[in-house]
Order: structure tokens, then C-alpha cells, then sequence
């Protein structure tokens, strides 16, 4: 295998991951303090990292062009890819509604900043949606090209504003403890969509072809390279903040506003503005396409301007009803989106290798790669998975606190 599509793979899943969510992360974990919020975020990487593997294992026996989809009818009926189908939608729709009410109020704010008045971050969310609609709408081609200039200067982006944060760490911050322990449960959910990547282990496996050696390591090291960099931004802002401070801003406008204060340094809060803007934007383009070409799949709208016209107003119009209801929902919708990322990257991998394993055995035929851990590691994922979804439940009937 050419070294150069191995790293290129892994690259593919460290862009997926981090995204949006990582702007999340220093405010759902701001009550948590640096080494819970470590030790949580190793945690959820080993869940996702082992998770994905289980994919591969499911993989190795289809054809290597097999979408979760097909996966789903082959391993769980028509019922499994029911679930997978609607938990897709789900998912996509609820990373959308994130993605517009946090780059509304962003660029809001930018647009208020440049002509000196005040302007609602519903309107934000409207020229945000337009934009990043213009360019899915035009075609895959127009995408990957936006997508290639605004990635290249994400990655500038966040070495620089890493680079300009990590010096102002303070040691006195990060030895703090949790405040409230249901501040625990509160952040799962937001952390865990921030390491989700699984939509793309399909295009992935397609990509190289079933070599299992090759697709764990793209697997391991693609998904670490995230972890790396959440805990090099959670020693940032939790270094930098004392925890009332952190926890005094609700939203990343305002988390970004306090760093600069607290630094007076300007420039501070330009690196994290730019980077924060860009996060989204490449974000909202890669799920908004999936979103896009997935429904126009799935209704049947033809590949011409009212077919792609009418798919791009079912695609967009949900998502942007939510932001402008909830501007200040871009935390709120992330936690949604956990749930739906718990059914397609816990729930479904565990139940496909285990009709996968118990056919194998019937047949006498284990056979291939079988990931360690057996029967008890899928249980403890499952248990996860189900506190997960608890968690985010809780949180939205008030009996726990909600975070952002
Ligand atoms: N991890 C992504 C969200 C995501 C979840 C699941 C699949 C794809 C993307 C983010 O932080 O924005």
C-alpha cells in the first residue's frame, strides 16, 4: 500500500474529527477541570478507536465498496437499516443545526465589529446557511475546492492560535478538580461527538481496499492525532481560565472575547476567531454535503437545477429553522447529535459483529481479523453508549446540569 494514500487516510479521519466540536470542548468541560477532562477524552478515544476497528472487522467479509447501509441489511434486515438510515439523518440534521447557530453567532458578530452596529445572529445564520448552501449546491467539484483552501489555513490556524495560547498557561489551573460531579455526565455527550468520525470509515475502506494491516493503523493513528490536539487545546483554555471563568461563558463568542481580555492580547482572540470560523465552515461543508447527496439519493431528486434546487431547501431549511429559534443552540445541538452518533458508532458496530460472530460460529468458520476484548468489551461499549444517551436525556430534562 502507497505510504502516501495511508497517510493521506489518516489525515481524512483527523479532519473529520476534529471539527466543530472541538470548539465545544473547553465549555462543556469548563466545571471538569484538565485532568478529568483528560482522562474522559482518553476514555472516549479507546471507545471510538475500538469501535471503528469493529467496522473493520465487519468490513473484511463485504465488498469493499459496502456503505453502512448495505452493511446494516446484510448483518441486522431491513429493520438494522431502518435504524442506520435514521440515525444518519438524525445525526447529519442535528451537526447542521450546530454548525449554523455557532458560525451565525460568530459571523454576526464579525459583520456587527466591521460597521459598528448591532446585528441579530439570526441574521448570521442566514448569510452563513446561503453561502455554504451556493457552494453544495453548485456540486461535489465546488466543494472540494472551498474545502481545500479553508482546511490548508485551518491547520495554520491551529498551530498559531495553539502556538500563542500554550505560553500563557498557568500551572495553579490545571490541577483543579471537578466542581459538581454530574458535571461529569453533562460533558459525555458534547466530548463524544467531538470524537466522531465512523461516516467515513466506509469511503475509507473503499479507498484502500480490504488490507486490514493498513486500515487499523489509518484507524489508531487517525483518530490520535485528534486526541493529541483536544488535550493541547483543553491545557490551553482550562490553563489559561480559572474554572469560573470558564464556566462564566455560555458561548464561544464569549469564551473567545474572555481570552483576549484576560491575555490583552488582540491577536489572541483573532487566532481563535479565524480558527473557529474555519472549523465551521469546513465542517458544515463536509456534512452538508453527505446531508445533500444523501437525501437527494434517498428522494430520488434529479441531478438538475429544481431537483437540486428543491434538495438543497430540504437539506438546509431544518437546520436553519433550528438556528434561528435557538441561536444560542450550537452546544445544545451538538448533544443531540450524540445520540444519534451513539446508535451509528456504538449500537450498530456492536450489533453487526455480533450476528457476524455468532454466524461464524455456526458455520464453524471463524475466520480473519477478530478484534480482542470479546463478548465483555462489547458489553462495556454498549453500557457507554446507553450512559451517553442517558446523560443527554438528563440534560434535557433539567435533572442534570446542561452545559454551555
Ligand atoms: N467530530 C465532528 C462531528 C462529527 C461526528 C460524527 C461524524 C462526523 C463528524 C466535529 O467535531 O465536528
Amino acid at each position: 500500500m502507497s505510504l502516501n494514500k495511508t497517510f493521506g487516510s489518516m489525515l481524512i479521519i483527523a479532519g473529520t474529527t476534529i471539527g466543530a466540536g472541538m470548539l465545544a470542548l473547553p465549555l462543556a468541560s469548563a466545571g471538569l477541570g484538565f485532568t478529568t477532562a483528560t482522562i474522559i477524552m482518553v476514555g472516549i478515544w479507546a471507545l471510538m478507536t475500538y469501535t471503528a476497528l469493529l467496522m473493520l472487522e465487519i468490513h473484511q467479509h463485504a465488498d469493499p465498496s459496502a456503505t453502512l447501509n448495505t452493511l446494516a441489511l446484510q448483518l441486522l434486515g431491513r429493520k438494522g437499516q431502518t435504524i442506520a438510515t435514521l440515525a444518519m439523518f438524525f445525526l447529519f440534521y442535528a451537526l447542521c443545526a450546530a454548525y449554523i447557530a455557532g458560525g451565525g453567532s460568530q459571523l454576526s458578530e464579525r459583520i456587527s465589529t466591521w460597521t459598528g452596529t448591532t446585528i441579530a445572529p439570526q441574521v448570521g445564520a442566514v448569510v452563513f446557511t446561503l453561502i455554504i448552501a451556493s457552494v453544495v449546491s453548485i456540486g461535489t467539484h465546488s466543494v472540494d475546492i472551498v474545502n481545500r483552501i479553508l482546511f490548508s489555513a485551518k491547520v495554520i490556524a491551529l498551530a498559531l492560535m495553539l502556538g500563542l495560547l500554550l505560553p500563557h498557561i498557568q500551572g495553579q489551573h490545571l490541577v483543579n478538580m471537578p466542581i459538581e460531579k454530574g458535571l461529569i455526565l453533562s460533558a459525555l455527550p458534547v466530548i463524544f461527538t467531538s470524537f466522531g468520525f465512523h461516516g467515513s470509515i466506509p469511503s475509507i475502506v473503499r479507498y484502500i481496499g480490504i488490507d486490514i494491516k493498513v486500515l487499523k493503523k489509518i484507524m489508531i493513528f487517525g483518530s490520535a492525532l485528534p486526541l493529541v490536539v483536544y488535550i493541547l487545546w483543553q491545557l490551553a483554555s482550562q490553563g489559561i481560565m480559572s474554572q469560573p471563568q470558564l464556566m462564566a461563558n455560555s458561548t464561544l463568542g464569549a469564551f473567545i472575547g474572555s481570552l483576549s481580555q484576560l491575555l490583552h492580547n488582540p491577536m489572541v482572540g483573532q487566532s481563535v476567531s479565524i480558527f473557529a470560523d474555519l472549523a465551521l465552515a469546513t465542517s458544515f461543508l463536509g456534512v452538508s454535503l453527505g446531508l445533500f447527496d444523501f437525501l437527494a439519493d434517498t428522494l430520488n431528486r434529479g441531478n438538475h437545477l429544481i431537483g437540486r434546487g428543491q434538495t438543497a431547501l430540504i437539506t438546509f431549511l431544518p437546520p436553519l429553522a433550528f438556528a434561528i429559534f435557538y441561536p444560542q443552540g450550537f452546544i445544545m445541538a451538538l448533544g443531540y447529535a450524540a445520540i444519534s452518533l451513539v446508535i451509528l458508532a456504538i449500537f450498530l458496530p456492536v450489533a453487526m459483529v455480533s450476528a457476524q460472530r455468532k454466524a461464524q460460529q455456526t458455520t464453524n468458520n471463524p475466520s480473519g481479523y477478530i478484534v480482542k476484548g470479546g463478548s465483555l468489551s462489547l458489553a462495556i461499549v454498549t453500557i457507554t453508549g446507553i450512559i451517553i444517551i442517558t446523560a443527554q436525556l438528563l440534560q434535557m430534562v433539567g435533572i442534570i446540569p446542561a452545559v454551555g
